[in-house]
């Protein structure tokens, strides 16, 4: 991989990276594997090499969702509450696994928890990634009935990334959920309004106008597949890329 990187411009300078909670799993039902935390740290540290600014948002699936504890039977509230509370164990442990690899990391949440984290602040958060530091953005939105993919692109925009990427456990965006339609066919782009209107649920909609409101690009792409996402920022061909009609189109 570090063949990959030699002599190779990144074409983004700044991004904000979502990883899913339940990617942290890798073969488990529930938790982190920290096999895992070890291999996306180390991923994270190869675009850190290249001079990218890295802002990271990770879910809480792997560990509770609020949708999940109301359907059981709890106040959804209360509910979200738990599943952004466990959004900032894992960016924790991200951040225990990337200072391992001598990664310099922090952990902004947007829930204050004095003495665990820093408190998100954008400004503050700037000047991290200035200095080449992995801003982890932890606790969601610090909002109930928000997801994460709706944090990552609201951090995103905040922050002044370049682009949005979304690491999942598909190869991009399909024409119906590959999980279930083994027929479903790849895009390789997409316009906001299509993802929209053809109800393609790879994120949720509240993210994608996010985005489209404030032309924010995104990407879509397997994180499973090892040397994925300096791929995405070398090549960038990987997955699917999301954005505004092209004048060409
Ligand atoms: N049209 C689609 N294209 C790609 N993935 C889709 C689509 N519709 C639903 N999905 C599902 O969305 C999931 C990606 O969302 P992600 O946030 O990583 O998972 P989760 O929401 O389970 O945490 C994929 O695992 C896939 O099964
Ligand atoms: O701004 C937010 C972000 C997350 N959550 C809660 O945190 C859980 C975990 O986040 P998410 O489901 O987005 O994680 P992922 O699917 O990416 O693992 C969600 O189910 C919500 O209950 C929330 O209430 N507000």
């Amino acid at each position: 991989m570090a063949q990959q990187a030699a002599g190779k411009q990144a074409r983004y300078k700044r991004i904000l990276l979502k990883l899913s909670g339940e990617a942290l799993m890798g073969t488990e039902d529930f938790g982190i594997d920290p096999k895992v935390l070890d291999r996306m740290a180390l991923e994270i540290g190869q675009l850190v090499g290249i001079g990218v600014q890295v802002g990271l948002v990770i879910g809480g699936g792997n560990l509770f969702r609020g949708a999940a504890l109301s359907a059981a039977g709890m106040d959804r509230v209360t509910g979200d509450h738990m599943g952004m509370l466990a959004t900032v164990m894992n960016a924790l442990a991200m951040r225990d696994a990337l200072e391992r690899s001598n990664i310099a990391a922090v952990v902004m949440s947007a829930i204050s928890m004095l003495g665990v984290t820093e408190h998100y602040d954008r400004r503050k958060a700037m000047r991290h990634l200035n200095g080449g530091e992995v801003v982890i953005f932890a606790a969601g939105t610090g909002n109930p009935f928000f997801t994460t993919d709706s944090a990552a692109c609201l951090r995103g925009i905040e922050v002044g990334a370049q682009i949005v990427l979304k690491a999942t456990k598909v190869d991009g965006v399909y024409t119906g959920d590959p999980m279930k339609d083994p027929s479903a066919e790849k895009y390789s782009r997409l316009t906001y309004d299509e993802v929209l209107t053809r109800k393609l649920g790879v994120m949720d909609l509240t993210a994608i106008c996010l985005c489209r409101d404030h032309h924010m690009p995104l990407r879509v792409f397997n994180m499973n597949k090892p040397g994925a996402l300096l791929s995405v920022l070398l090549e960038g061909n990987e997955g699917t890329l999301i954005e505004e009609e092209h004048p060409d189109d």
